[in-house]
């Protein structure tokens, strides 16, 4: 009997999806048996028998595309960005009535950059300032990336523990976003660059000394070891599970 994980890609003909449906091809325990793009019917997961389906599609459609995976008893691996509080509050309600069914939802499959966040939120206690860039390719449809809001949003729970209030800052801006934007209160600059794939720096300051966190993804096969460690590892997960942090013993 073939005990292969059948796995579907929905945005397979982009970017992140085309190099992740290779990865799973190159897989031995995993067998890709269906992928999807814009326009595709989502009937055809259930068709195809898929546990896990994988989405890195767009911000606007990622939503819709797991409840449909989750309503299929599908378990669902999400890469896509544009995740605010709401919609996982949403997820985690759907997923309460398919108590059988897991979703995974990370901003981030590169073991360097969920490091650097792990990091982050573990040295912000100790600065008076911190403040974060992140770089990207000019065809990225979203800013800041979720790499960052995820980043900001561990930064700012560790600051809040340890009492620390809002990063010194005297300027008036004299022109709306020069300073970046405020995510959880923590600043954050978005630069698109041709040449630049995912890059992220956290910038954290004290008198007399910074200490710079620098992750850089020069190649899209950086995400994948992630990618097939939560496929692999999401069916045992029933539930929402945000970041894939608490997939790496850390
Ligand atoms: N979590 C992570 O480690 C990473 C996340 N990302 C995120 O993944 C997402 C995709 O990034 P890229 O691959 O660079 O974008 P892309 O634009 O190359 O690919 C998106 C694909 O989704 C397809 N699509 C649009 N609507 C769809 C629908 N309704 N059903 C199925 N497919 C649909 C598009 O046609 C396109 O092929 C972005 O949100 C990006 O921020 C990107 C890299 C790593
Ligand atoms: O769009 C991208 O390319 C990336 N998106 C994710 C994000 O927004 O954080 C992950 C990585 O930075 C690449």
């Amino acid at each position: 009997m073939d005990e292969r994980i059948r796995v579907a890609v929905l945005g397979a003909g982009g970017r992140m999806g085309a190099t992740v449906a290779a990865a799973v091809e190159a897989a031995p325990d995993l067998e890709l048996v269906a992928r999807l793009d814009a326009g595709d019917d989502l009937a055809r997961v259930a068709q195809a028998g898929v546990q896990v389906a994988v989405d890195f599609t767009v911000p606007a459609v990622t939503e819709v595309n797991v409840h449909a995976m989750v309503d299929a008893g599908v378990h669902v691996v999400v890469g896509t960005t544009g995740w605010d509080d709401a919609a996982l509050a949403r997820v985690r309600d759907h997923l309460a009535d398919r108590p059988g069914v897991g979703v995974l939802v990370a901003p981030n499959f590169a073991i360097g950059a969920v490091l650097t966040m792990a990091f982050a939120a573990r040295a912000a206690r100790w600065f008076e300032s911190v403040e974060i860039v992140e770089l990207h390719h000019p065809d990225k449809v979203d800013a800041p990336s979720g790499t960052a809001a995820h980043t900001a949003h561990g930064i700012a729970q560790a600051r809040a523990a340890a009492g620390l209030g809002p990063s010194p800052d005297a300027t008036t801006q004299s022109l709306e976003g020069a300073r970046g934007a405020l995510v959880d209160g923590v600043r954050v600059h978005a630069v698109r660059l041709r040449g630049l794939t995912a890059h992220e720096e956290v910038l954290l300051g004290n008198p007399g000394e910074q200490l710079t966190l620098r992750h850089d993804s020069f190649d899209r096969t950086s995400f994948m070891p992630g990618v097939l460690l939560a496929v692999r590892r999401v069916g045992a997960l029933p539930g929402l599970t945000v970041g894939l942090e608490h997939l790496l013993d850390l």
